[in-house]
């Protein structure tokens, strides 16, 4: 790394279609003065998610997004691995919800695949990995990474959240990401713990890449 930031006032495109990621990145990002705008709002295409890894996705994402705008982009790639599936669905969880994406299919999947292999739903070794790619104008690129353990809950539970949060206890809690609600998922510190993947990857970005919080109080 270079030690170089984004400025607050920085026009930052957020590289997803996902309305769940979405909102989690205006949360994040919102309180260092990043003016955020989605390759959703803008109309951009979606990039063939061609790589073997999260980090190879969430780049290819995000430097579609600089290349078509001129301007830095951050992309996220994300995936529940579950351990008795042998790391799946991995790289492969959103397809595992079809198209058009059905969540209640995809995890219904995951219980029928675990079935199969004589595994309980409920209580099964799983963890949420996010990679975070940031990439400038110039070609330069930063990846950050996060992920949380935990269990599989069965039947799911929750409304709150996105894709695959009903089915997901994280360690140390008894509530799924679908119950505990936005703040308890990706609330940062002080008021958060940063308990989620994506908060996780987001903290070691914001360390890297953004302004600390005071300077935009006028303090600075
Ligand atoms: O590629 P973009 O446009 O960002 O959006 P996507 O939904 O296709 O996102 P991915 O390719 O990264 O696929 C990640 C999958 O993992 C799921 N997922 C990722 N993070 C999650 C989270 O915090 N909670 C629940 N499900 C999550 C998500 O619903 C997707 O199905
Ligand atoms: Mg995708």
């Amino acid at each position: 790394m270079t030690g170089r930031k984004l400025s607050a006032g920085t026009r930052l495109v957020v590289a997803t279609h996902n309305k769940g990621k979405l909102a989690e990145f205006r949360d994040l990002m919102g309180p260092h003065g990043i003016e955020l705008v989605s390759a959703g709002e803008l109309g951009l295409p979606e990039p063939a998610e061609i790589g073997t890894l999260y980090a190879e996705n969430a780049a290819i994402k995000a430097r579609a997004a600089t290349a078509a705008t001129g301007l830095p982009a951050v992309a996220d790639d994300s995936g529940l691995a579950i351990d008795a599936l042998d790391g799946a669905p991995g790289l492969f969880t959103a397809d595992w919800a079809g198209n058009p994406r059905d969540f209640a299919a995809a995890m219904a999947r995951v219980d029928r695949e675990l079935a199969l292999r004589g595994v309980a739903t409920a209580g099964a070794r799983a963890h949420f990995v996010s990679a975070l790619s940031l990439t400038w104008p110039d070609g330069e690129e930063a990846i950050f990474e996060g992920r949380v353990f935990g269990t599989l809950a069965w039947p799911p539970r929750g409304a709150q959240g996105f894709g695959y949060d009903p089915m997901f206890v994280p360690d140390g809690l008894a509530l799924t990401f679908g119950e505990i609600g936005p703040e308890a998922k990706h609330g940062l510190p002080p008021h958060g713990q940063g308990l989620s993947h994506r908060a996780r990857a987001f903290m070691r970005l914001a360390e890297t890449v953004l302004p600390p919080l005071q300077n935009l109080a006028g303090k600075a």
